[in-house]
């Protein structure tokens, strides 16, 4: 296994065998490419800024401390940007735990004045990336260190891409009540089998089991496994949110890729003073 750095991310490498890795930015601390075996296992838009100008299109970007676009009803984080502020600041790399795994950190001292004003709490983010053999381990600490208790939605966003989307189905998540964002209501229970996509899909699992599936078939391509993560979205933007995405590039891209996001989104979690929490999930290709 090899780590190394640039000025603006860092590259796990398995020993000589360069092609399965895992390449991390360091703005966002966002995942932009995992590879094994020489193939690409996350979809990274073409259009995507990587120069830190706005978030990340694709690969795994993080949400933190909100979930969605401000609710209104919730002061301590309406006046965060869409889905928080973690993917839209730079990390600093703290460095590597061992020859395969990598640290993140970020807290208050890392963010631009207008985000600190607008999120005043004390904390400490540690993001850990481990890279195996066919699986990749992302793990979260969040800290609080301050006097003062807050709350928070974390998730981590994993654009996987596969070979054509209406072909795909989720497993794992048969009949379970969701919330459809897309309707903008909540659905009861769900009918089909496994989650299957035709359309524009928006949907937000709470209490999903801790493993899912991202199937072809009866063949499996990925194994979502998370700890400590209650809820599961699910999404893809189809034709016209794709189009109206102005870093979606190719428009039709949204068939090569589906959106299995492990995290605490349909409630908020509370960390006390001095507490601290951990949510990681396990990304196993199957290939
Ligand atoms: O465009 P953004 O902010 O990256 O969000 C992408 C999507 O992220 C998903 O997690 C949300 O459920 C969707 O509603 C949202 O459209």
């Amino acid at each position: 296994m090899t780590v190394t750095s640039f000025d603006d991310s860092v590259e796990i490498a398995l020993g000589s065998n360069t092609q399965t890795s895992v390449k991390i930015l360091n703005y966002g601390a966002t995942v932009l490419s995992w590879k094994i075996n020489g193939k690409e296992q996350l979809w990274l838009s073409e259009a995507s800024k990587l120069d830190g100008s706005r978030a990340v299109r694709g690969g795994i970007p993080l949400v933190f401390p909100r979930f969605g676009p401000a609710s209104g009803n919730h002061p301590a984080t309406d006046k965060l940007p869409q889905h928080g502020f973690a993917r839209s600041v730079t990390w600093e790399l703290l460095g590597q735990v061992d020859d395969h795994t990598v640290q993140f950190g970020l807290g208050p001292e890392n963010l631009p004045k207008d985000i600190a004003a607008a999120w005043s709490y004390d904390f400490t983010l540690i993001y850990t990336v481990q890279l195996l053999q066919d699986s990749l381990k992302i793990s979260l600490d969040v800290k609080n260190p301050g006097k003062e208790a807050f709350d928070f939605n974390v998730l981590f966003h994993t654009y996987f891409a596969v070979p054509e989307v209406q072909n795909v189905t989720v497993a794992g998540l048969n009949k379970l009540a969701y919330f459809d964002k897309v309707a903008s209501a909540q659905v009861a229970s769900d009918s089909e089998k496994e989650v299957t996509f035709c359309k524009e899909t928006d949907r937000v699992y709470r209490n999903s089991p801790a493993q899912v599936e991202i199937k072809e078939g009866s063949k499996t391509l990925f194994t979502v496994q998370a700890s400590n993560l209650k809820d599961t979205v699910v999404w893809n933007p189809w034709t016209e949110k794709a189009q109206e995405m102005s870093d979606w590039a190719p428009k039709n891209g949204f068939h090569q890729m589906v959106c299995v996001e492990s995290g605490v989104v349909a409630d908020f979690a509370k960390l006390a003073s001095d507490a601290s929490w951990t949510g990681s999930v396990i990304l196993k290709a199957h290939i």
